[in-house]
């Protein structure tokens, strides 16, 4: 099968073990992460800090590299604060992105992440652009144990649906409010103007705590140049990365912060209703690096 981790370890792993360090490592210390998505400006940065380490430290050891290079990519992710900011009661998270980049499970998954924290979550459908999308979400939260606030009619107006959702909560004491929203409409345009509404409508009952735009790490560079509109006009307040398993593009978490400026907050590591997690650039760098 074909590369399956979206550990650099394994590409790193022939490298690390070598006598010495020498030219050719660091060629291979460059390839690796060009394979691995951390793309070219960020690679080039960090194989020039390397070799400034190496060289300060007067060190030949791989070993040495290996935690050099660990401690690089943990210290650059933690420039960026992956605090959720849900204190607002009730806190409301509106959910952006293109189709199928795991929206829906990423709200579903979410909602459990949530309760397992024992807050009470209410999800609002306001897809309305596809009959189903509101019955895929019905079931996550269903799975979840969140509450749904759907559509009375078919194609109503989505901010209506987010302001009732927002409502319910304020009525039942509901602590956080998940909003879907619809990836596609006709045009991009009208997609953002019909966020811009949400927002609206939403923020005269509440403010809104989080948007978090959902990318599909699969996709890498090209799902961020898809999600642009979103980064430019949805006042996006952090990330939340899907489909890190089973992908060999775990550096995109890296070169994604530094393209966008924005946190990534959370990472969905498969389709289980548990696989969702905070993100925490320690844990995360070991797992790239080994
Ligand atoms: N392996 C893996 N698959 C995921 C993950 N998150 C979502 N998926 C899968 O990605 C596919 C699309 O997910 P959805 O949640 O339907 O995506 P969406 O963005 O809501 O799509 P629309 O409803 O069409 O807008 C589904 O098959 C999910 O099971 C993840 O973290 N890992």
């Amino acid at each position: 099968m074909a590369e399956r981790s979206w550990s650099l370890a394994g590409a790193l792993r022939g490298m690390f073990v070598k006598p010495t360090i020498d030219e050719q490592t660091w060629d291979d210390l460059e390839t690796a992460l060009i394979t691995a998505d951390f793309g070219p400006a960020v690679t080039e940065a960090i194989v020039e800090e390397l070799r400034a380490k190496v060289d300060k430290y007067r060190t030949t050891d791989p070993a040495d590299l290996q935690r050099m290079l660990r401690e690089t990519i943990e210290e650059r992710l933690a420039r960026f604060d992956p605090t959720l900011h849900l204190s607002e009661r009730p806190a409301v998270v509106l959910v952006v992105g293109v189709n199928g980049v795991g929206k829906t499970t990423t709200i579903g998954k979410f909602a459990r992440f949530l309760r397992g924290y024992d807050r009470s979550v209410v999800v609002g459908a306001a897809d309305t652009f596809r009959a189903a999308a509101v019955e895929q979400l019905a079931t996550w939260a269903q799975r979840a144990g969140a509450e749904i606030v759907r559509p009375q009619q078919e194609r109503q107006d989505p901010a209506s649906v987010a302001f009732q959702t927002v409502e319910y909560a304020k009525n039942t004491g509901t602590e956080i409010v998940i909003i879907d929203t619809a990836g596609r409409l006709h045009t991009k345009g009208g997609l953002m103007d019909e966020l811009s509404k949400i927002k609206r409508v939403v923020e005269k009952q509440a403010p809104i705590a989080e948007v978090l735009l959902v990318l599909d790490a699969t996709t890498g560079q090209n799902g961020l140049a898809q999600a642009q509109a979103f980064i430019e006009h949805a006042g996006v307040t952090g990330l939340v990365l899907t489909k890190l398993d089973g992908s060999a593009k775990g550096g995109f978490v890296l070169s994604v912060q530094e393209r966008t400026g924005l946190p990534i907050k959370l990472v969905g590591q498969g389709e289980g209703v548990g696989d969702l997690t905070g993100f925490t650039p320690h844990v995360f760098a070991q797992q790239l690096v080994g």
